[in-house]
């Protein structure tokens, strides 16, 4: 017995698209973004993985990349479920700023430090900057503990109890569950099912609206480590273009 669990980051954002550190501000999808996300709903419907239930994040770059998705594998139906726990990693004082820009003003070991590392996280980003998500409705729950800022060790610490209370459960009984989200927050995804090491998970990107499907066993642990991205040329193309981002 297997069961069966999809991860798609969103298709490419306006912001991807503009090379801009987005985290939780909540920008929609490009023209090519929307495309890769039909061409990912595509690809499950061509492999016969058609998901049962989705998870997603609270912004809409996921949330919209899904809905395209499932439409193209005709599964609009399945019920869904949303937490900011799925959420991209907050991107303190970096949220809004341009890559390329960040890159040369502090330099290539700083920049990455910020991008990569594990547990450095950007300075914070002050509630009264236009780019932050203090005061929205969707994260009220969260109160005065809503992040300013977030390194990847910081998603994994938020993103494990939903794993383990909302997705398992889902996956134990027998669910295809596709989860679509973001960048870091399925990198730190990935970390969990793979062991992947502090500091060999710096070295894992994940591209944009291509499905990427891990079979586990009854430990919840990976049959083939890594999984397996259902277009793996477009996605090691895509995956270059992630690491290489800032440097235009
Ligand atoms: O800007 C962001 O929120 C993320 C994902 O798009 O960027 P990065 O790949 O640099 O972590």
């Amino acid at each position: 017995m297997t069961y069966t669990l999809i991860l798609l980051r969103h298709g490419q954002s306006e912001w991807n698209e503009k090379n801009l550190f987005t985290g939780w501000y909540d920008v929609p999808l490009s023209d090519l973004g929307r495309t890769e996300a039909v061409r990912g709903g595509e690809l499950l419907a061509e492999e016969g993985l058609l998901p049962d239930v989705l998870h997603t994040s609270l912004l809409k770059r996921a949330i919209i990349t899904a809905n395209l998705a499932l439409e193209a594998a005709d599964r609009s139906w399945i019920p869904v479920k949303r937490n900011w726990r799925l959420n991209e990693r907050h991107y303190g004082a970096l949220q809004g700023k341009d890559k390329a820009q960040t890159l040369a003003e502090f330099g290539e070991e700083q920049f990455m430090e910020w991008r990569r590392s594990y547990d450095t996280p950007p300075p914070p980003l002050a509630d009264d900057s236009e780019f932050s998500q203090i005061g929205d409705p969707r994260y009220a729950d969260l109160g005065d503990d809503a992040p300013r800022t977030e390194c990847l060790k910081d998603v994994l610490v938020r993103l494990l109890p939903y794993w383990e209370d909302q997705v398992k459960p889902d996956l134990a009984a027998g669910k295809t569950v596709l989860v679509a989200a973001h960048g870091n927050s399925l990198r730190a995804l990935v970390k969990h099912l793979d062991g992947i090491s502090d500091a060999d998970i710096s070295g894992l990107n994940i591209p944009t609206g291509i499905p990427l499907v891990y079979e586990l066993d009854e430990h919840f642990k990976p049959v083939v480590a890594g999984g397996k991205y259902l277009d793996p040329a477009a996605a090691a193309e895509a995956i270059k273009a992630v690491a290489n981002q800032g440097r235009r």
